[in-house]
């Protein structure tokens, strides 16, 4: 282990032998993985998973059943240590394009999401506005989502998903098209959503293994076997695993520009080219 002590509680997250065939096809085979609830004494630390595989291999397929989106062929997902299947609203799902509704404003848009958790408005509304601080976005609540930029919109859909889901979020791709500034601010941004509350979890889906790397704290890889001849078994499932923890690599600001973070990045792509 490495330098940060933790311990393990409840789980949070779990896929159950989680399979799926389109027309017979297998696009995934047996997919296990959980996540746990890291305690780490004296601070507040949420789980933050970067969930990396080639493009193809299934990472949407299994994106929108751990959303309760999609149902699997067999298998299944469960939250909150709940002995039935995640269901849809459970789990927030941030995509790509951000969206939000276009007619209202920034703070309708989050009282929407507000009022399904609260029970009164006023409730709603100062949780809207405490988010809204948090997220430098105070100032914007009057604006349309066509009148912010591109940062803020993101934000905005990260707290529209916290608002009225179970601590679970489920990111698309979030650093696609950022320059290095952004893709920094983007980091941070993660942690500290993720580290609001010690039961938040957020799955980042990306091809971008640097930024997944800095980022998380656990790793899932997924891809497909090789049988005997060499050839690609079909069927995806978590090969590899890796705990950023143990290796005393979660993020922290400057993490990219450490050697030990850089030589941990490569083995990863290394990995990531056999799959
Ligand atoms: N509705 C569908 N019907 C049939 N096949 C599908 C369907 N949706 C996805 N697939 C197939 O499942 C496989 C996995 O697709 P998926 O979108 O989950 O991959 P991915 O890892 O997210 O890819 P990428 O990184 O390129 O976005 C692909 O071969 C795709 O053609």
């Amino acid at each position: 282990m490495g330098n940060t002590a933790y311990s393990l509680g409840k789980t949070l997250l779990k896929v159950e032998s989680v399979t799926l065939e389109y027309d017979g096809r297998p696009i995934l085979k047996n997919v296990n993985a959980e996540v746990r609830d890291v305690i780490v004494p004296g601070r507040i630390q949420g789980q933050v998973v970067g969930f990396l595989g080639p493009s193809g291999c299934g990472k949407t397929s299994l994106f929108r059943i751990i959303a309760g989106l999609n149902e699997p062929t067999s298998g299944r997902v469960t939250v909150n240590g709940l002995d039935r299947p995640v269901r849809a609203g459970e789990v927030g799902v941030v995509a790509q394009s951000y969206p939000l509704f276009e007619h209202r404003t920034v703070m309708s848009n989050l009282m929407l999401a507000a009022q399904q958790k609260e029970s009164s408005a006023s409730a709603a509304k100062d949780k809207v506005m405490s988010y809204l601080r948090e997220f430098e976005l105070e100032d914007k609540y009057n604006l349309y989502p066509a009148q912010l930029s591109g940062g803020q919109r993101q934000r905005c859909a990260i707290i529209q998903q916290i608002l009225c889901s179970e601590h679970f979020l489920l990111m698309d791709e979030p650093f696609s098209g950022l320059d290095l500034l952004m893709l920094e601010k983007t980091c941070e941004l993660i942690a500290k959503v993720a580290n609001m509350d010690e039961l938040n979890t957020i799955i980042v889906v990306t091809h971008d293994v640097t930024a997944a790397c800095s980022v998380a704290d656990h790793i899932w890889l997924m891809g497909r076997d090789t049988d005997a001849a060499g050839n690609k078994v079909p069927g995806s499932r978590i090969m590899k695993e890796y705990n950023l923890i143990d290796m005393d690599l979660c993020w922290h600001p400057g993490i990219i520009t450490s050697s030990k973070f850089t030589e941990f990045v490569r083995e990863v792509k290394e990995d990531f080219r056999k799959l």
